[in-house]
């Protein structure tokens, strides 16, 4: 059953304003950890999303469906579609308020099947910001920015600071993630 009845954001925000050192329509963005599953260069069988930003602000992410994603023959597995959307999704939360922050709840409608061999558009945008929260959604439009749309997705992202990914996570890599992103002079803010 399609969610798109339901009031969205599903609390009170703000406009979520782009932080003044987002990245400006026209930026391609790179790969945010390459040994990220959605858009890492080291994952061989991962989704390699590419994005960019777009006005709006939006972030719009290609995803190149190929044998390696199927779930029928043929067919795009939807586990793994819900998996780009995240990414894209992600991709427009810590780009555009340039914040480190976690889904929390991520919802997918499927409305029409997707081919491999098919590109899958997604564009992503910031509905709302409430304290921590950030609520975002995206469209899956079918081999162009104008497609057929064949999936939908919307999330909440929970802002998080440095100590969610050291305690949780690789801090070692971690470390070398933050010294790259030094080096691209990219700027964050990570207390939530
Ligand atoms: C220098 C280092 C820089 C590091 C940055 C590096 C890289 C980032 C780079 C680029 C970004 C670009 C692209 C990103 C691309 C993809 C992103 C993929 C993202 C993921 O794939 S990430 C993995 C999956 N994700 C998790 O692994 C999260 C596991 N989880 C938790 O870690 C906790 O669960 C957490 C932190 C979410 C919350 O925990 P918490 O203790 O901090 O806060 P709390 O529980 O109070 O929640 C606060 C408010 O959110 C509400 N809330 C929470 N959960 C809710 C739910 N499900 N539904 C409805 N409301 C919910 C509460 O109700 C409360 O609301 P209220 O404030 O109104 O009370």
């Amino acid at each position: 059953m399609s969610n798109a009845g339901q009031s969205w954001p599903p609390v009170e925000t703000e406009p979520a304003v782009p932080h003044p050192k987002a990245p400006q329509p026209g930026s391609k963005l790179g790969v945010h950890y390459s040994h990220c599953f959605g858009c890492g260069d080291e994952v061989e069988v991962g989704l390699h999303l590419q994005s960019s930003v777009t006005d709006g602000p939006e972030v719009v992410s290609e995803f190149a469906v190929t044998e390696a994603h199927q779930g029928a023959p043929g067919l795009a597995h939807g586990g793994l579609l819900a998996c780009a959307f995240d990414e894209a999704l992600g991709a427009a939360v810590g780009n555009l308020l340039r914040k480190p922050a976690v889904t929390a709840k991520l919802e997918t409608d499927f409305v029409r099947p997707v081919p491999v061999g098919s590109t899958l558009f997604i564009t992503a945008r910031l509905d709302g910001v409430a304290g921590r929260k950030t609520y975002a959604s995206a469209d899956g439009r079918l081999d162009a920015g104008d497609g057929p749309v064949a999936v939908r997705a919307r999330g909440l992202f929970v802002t998080v600071g440095v100590e969610h990914f050291t305690t949780h996570g690789d801090k070692d890599a971690l470390e070398k993630l933050a010294a790259s992103a030094r080096r691209r002079r990219e700027e964050w803010d990570i207390n939530p």
